[in-house]
C-alpha cells in the first residue's frame, strides 16, 4: 500500500483512514489569533541550549528533510517557557510551499508564511524519544516562521548539503562540513526589556539568528562582551497542547511558536523546492506543499508571553 504523503491520493484529508487520531481533540497545526491568545505572565523565560557537536546527519525522509542530533546527553536542550523539566533536541526539519504564499503549518490571523522550521525535543523524564512520543507531555516543538527577505547565511550551510540528499535516502549522511554552532542563550522576559525599547529589541533581533545559527563551518567566534550582555528575548506568539503534524499524529506535543520570523531569500526557497519526494529511480516529484492544513481548536487555550 502507498504510504501517507501530501499528494491527491495520500494527503492530509486521507490520513484519518490509517490514523483516526487525525480527528482527535488536540491536533496540530492551528491558526493562531493573537488577540484571542491569553497573556500568561507565569510563562518562564525560554532557555535554549544547542551544542555544535551534536549535529549527526541530514536526511530526506520522503516528507521533508531533517537534521538529526545525537540525543544521548543533555547537551542540546530546551527548558523554561511553558514546559517543566528538560527536553532534548532530537531533530529539526521544515515545511514549505510551492510558492511564497503558502508553506507554513501554523498561521497567524490566517496568514501563511512560505516556510516553517520545527525544532523537535523530547522530555527526558522518559527513556527515549519513541517512549516520549506517546505521552501527553512527551514532546516540545519550537516553531519558527521563515519570511522572504535577505539570504540567511546560517541556513545556507544546511541548504548546501541538500544536493547530497536530493532524493529520499535511507541513511544519515555525515555532516562533516556542517558542524553547527548553536549558542547557550539565556532569555529573560522582564528585565526592563519592554516592547517600547524597540531600538534595543531591534538590535537584539540582530543577534536573534545566533539562536538559530544552525550551522557554521568556522569555529564559533567567542561571544563578545556586548553579546554576553545581550539577553535574547524570544516572544512566544502561541503555546498550546497539540500533536505531531504528520502521521502518526500523536497528541504529545507542547507547541511553542515564536513571534519573530527569520529570513530566507527567494533563491534559498528555490533550493528547498529542488528536493524530491520521490526516491532514486522513481519519477521525480518535487518536494513542495509538505504542510498540513490548520486543525480545529476544539476549545483549547492558546497562551502568549507578551501582551
Ligand atoms: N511536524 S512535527 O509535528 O514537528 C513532527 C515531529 C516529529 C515527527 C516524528 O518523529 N515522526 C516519527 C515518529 C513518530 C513517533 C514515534 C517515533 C517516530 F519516529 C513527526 C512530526
Ligand atoms: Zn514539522
Amino acid at each position: 500500500s502507498h504510504g501517507w504523503g501530501y499528494g491527491p491520493g495520500n494527503g492530509p484529508d486521507t490520513w484519518g483512514e490509517d490514523f483516526p487520531i487525525a480527528n482527535g481533540p488536540r491536533q496540530s497545526p492551528i491558526n493562531i489569533v493573537p488577540k484571542d491568545a491569553k497573556y500568561d505572565s507565569t510563562l518562564k523565560p525560554l532557555k535554549i541550549k544547542y551544542d555544535p557537536s551534536n549535529a549527526k546527519g541530514i536526511l530526506n525522509n520522503g516528507h521533508s528533510f531533517q537534521v538529526d542530533y545525537v540525543d544521548d546527553s543533555d547537551s542540546s536542550t530546551l527548558t523554561g517557557g511553558p514546559i517543566s523539566g528538560t527536553y532534548r533536541l532530537k531533530q529539526f526539519h521544515f515545511h514549505w510551499g510551492a510558492s511564497d504564499d503558502r508553506g507554513s503549518e501554523h498561521t497567524i490571523n490566517g496568514i501563511k508564511f512560505p516556510c516553517e522550521l520545527h525544532l523537535v525535543h523530547w522530555n527526558t523524564k522518559y527513556p527515549s524519544f519513541g517512549d516520549a512520543a506517546s505521552q501527553p507531555d512527551g514532546l516540545a516543538v519550537l516553531g519558527v516562521f521563515l519570511k522572504i527577505g535577505a539570504a540567511n547565511p546560517r541556513l545556507q550551510k544546511v541548504l548546501d548539503a541538500l544536493d547530497a540528499i536530493n532524493t529520499k535516502v535511507r541513511t544519515n549522511l555525515p555532516l562533516r562540513s556542517m558542524q553547527s554552532n548553536l549558542y547557550i542563550l539565556e532569555t529573560n522576559k522582564g528585565s526592563g526589556l519592554t516592547r517600547s525599547n524597540n531600538g534595543l529589541l531591534l538590535s537584539l533581533l540582530l543577534f536573534y539568528p545566533l539562536l538559530l545559527d544552525i550551522c557554521r563551518e568556522s569555529r564559533p567566534p567567542f561571544l563578545t562582551l556586548t553579546q554576553r550582555l545581550f539577553f535574547l528575548v524570544l516572544w512566544i506568539i502561541g503555546t498550546y497542547d497539540g500533536s505531531l503534524t504528520t502521521p502518526p499524529l500523536l497528541e504529545s506535543v507542547t507547541w511553542i511558536v515564536l513571534r519573530e520570523p527569520i529570513s530566507v531569500s527567494p533563491a534559498q526557497m528555490a533550493k528547498f523546492r529542488s528536493l524530491l519526494f520521490s526516491g532514486d529511480g522513481d519519477a521525480p516529484r518535487c518536494m513542495v506543499d509538505n504542510y498540513r492544513p490548520c486543525q480545529a481548536l476544539k476549545g483549547r487555550q492558546v497562551r502568549a508571553s507578551f501582551k
